[in-house]
């Protein structure tokens, strides 16, 4: 781990599809008032098409993706803005173009049971279909060491995730970092 960055946060609710990711996102925002950025709004309508289809997104697909989720942090990054977004950023080459947002992002990583996600995934009304669940688990690359962020499993309630978060990164509800 490299030195305390500087800069506003950035935090980065991530994991596969149906792990919690917007959910837990909408939590810490409501405790905390910072803008969020809902990764699925960012996807060109053919990632959507795609996606309703069943067929699993390619690296060439999320790049621009990416990108444009980097873009909009980085904007406020350069105000001094803390900012939430959600996306998968399923592996480590996707981060590295996260993190270009700004210095201080931070991954948030759902990570748990593929049984009760697919459960979860089965039970709500959304354009991703359970059948893409193992094509994110083979992409998935969790974490690694070096990487700022931490775990966090969705078995547990949403409000003890949000409290977790706040507190491993020493904030309290209102706080403007
Ligand atoms: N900690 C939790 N406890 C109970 N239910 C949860 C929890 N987290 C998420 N859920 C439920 O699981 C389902 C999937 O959650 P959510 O939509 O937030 O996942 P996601 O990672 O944002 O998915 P996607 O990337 O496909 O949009 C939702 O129905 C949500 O209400
Ligand atoms: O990288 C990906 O394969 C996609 O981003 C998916 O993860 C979806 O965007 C999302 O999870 C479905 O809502």
């Amino acid at each position: 781990m490299t030195a305390d960055p500087v800069g506003p946060l950035h935090l980065v609710f991530m994991g596969i599809s149906g792990s919690g990711k917007s959910t837990v996102a909408e939590a810490v925002r409501s405790r905390l008032g910072w803008e969020l950025a809902e990764g699925d709004d960012f996807h060109p309508e053919a990632n959507v098409a795609k996606m309703r289809e069943g067929i699993a997104l390619t690296d060439a697909d999320r790049w621009g993706w990416l990108e444009s989720l980097a873009a909009w942090t980085a904007e406020r990054d350069v105000r001094g803005e803390p900012t939430i977004i959600t996306c998968s950023a399923l592996r480590r080459t996707y981060r590295d173009v996260l993190r270009r947002g700004g210095e201080g992002t931070f991954f948030v990583h759902s990570t748990g049971d593929k049984h009760m996600i697919l459960e979860r995934m089965n039970a709500r009304d959304h354009f991703m279909p359970p059948s893409l669940l193992e094509s994110q688990l083979d992409t998935l690359e969790p974490l690694h060491p070096d990487e700022r962020g931490m775990d966090v499993d969705p078995a547990v309630p949403v409000d003890r995730i949000a409290a977790l978060v706040l507190a491993r990164l020493g904030l309290e509800p209102g706080d403007a970092h």
